[in-house]
């Protein structure tokens, strides 16, 4: 399976609500970028793609490539990742989620259709466009968006073929997004 897909990791943007780095932030002696790499690594080896502007990642020993045009969010951050792959089917995830597992990232793997462009994750009413596989040929899709300033992702994702598939309620908490101080303080404590 290894070679065969790519894992592209959003760690870009802001912060603006956390103020500091997510990705850097530390849970149990491991940043959450580490986390995800951890969940990551069983599933695409070292085929991890890092997305983001901060050498701190270069730490890790994975590709980072910064965003061909930056400041545009996830879809900007989506287009290169997907530029820069090589394969089909692309595992997709943000920094921001360090309680994610291989088994979860299995099972989102084993139950998306590739005759999809985009297959996200649903839990309860939430959507986690985030937490999804993307078809190599988005690029294309984002590369529009991107250049008329169209920068909503979950805009991008309903113009395309895409598929919305419910995390099994087990597995709830670890699609948790962590953006804010306090979601971060109720995280460690
Ligand atoms: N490469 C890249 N990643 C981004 C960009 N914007 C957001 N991300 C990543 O996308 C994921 C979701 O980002 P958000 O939580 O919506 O935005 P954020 O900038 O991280 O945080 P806020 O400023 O608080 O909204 C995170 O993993 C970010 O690292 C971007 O412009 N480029």
């Amino acid at each position: 399976m290894e070679n065969k897909i790519t894992a592209i990791l959003l760690a870009g943007g802001k912060s603006q609500r956390m103020g500091t780095d997510k990705g850097l932030l530390d849970l149990n002696g491991k940043t959450f970028i580490q986390h995800v790499c951890d969940a990551l690594r069983p599933i695409v080896g070292s085929n991890i793609l890092i997305v983001s502007a901060n050498n701190k990642y270069d730490d890790l020993g994975f590709l980072r490539v910064e965003d061909i045009i930056e400041n545009k969010g996830p879809v900007g951050g989506l287009y290169t990742g997907l530029k820069q792959s090589k394969t089909k089917v692309n595992l997709v995830l943000s920094v921001d989620v360090p309680l994610v597992t291989t088994e979860l990232l299995e099972w989102l793997l084993k139950n998306h259709d590739e005759t999809f462009m985009v297959t996200q994750t649903k839990n309860g009413d939430k959507t986690s466009p985030l937490i999804g596989v993307y078809d190599r040929s988005m690029q294309t899709v984002f590369g529009e968006h991107l250049y008329g300033d169209q920068l909503k992702l979950r805009r991008v994702i309903e113009e395309v073929r895409h598929q919305t598939i419910e995390i099994p309620a087990a597995w709830s908490n670890q699609v948790q997004n962590i953006n804010t101080k306090e979601e971060y303080q109720n995280l460690i404590k």
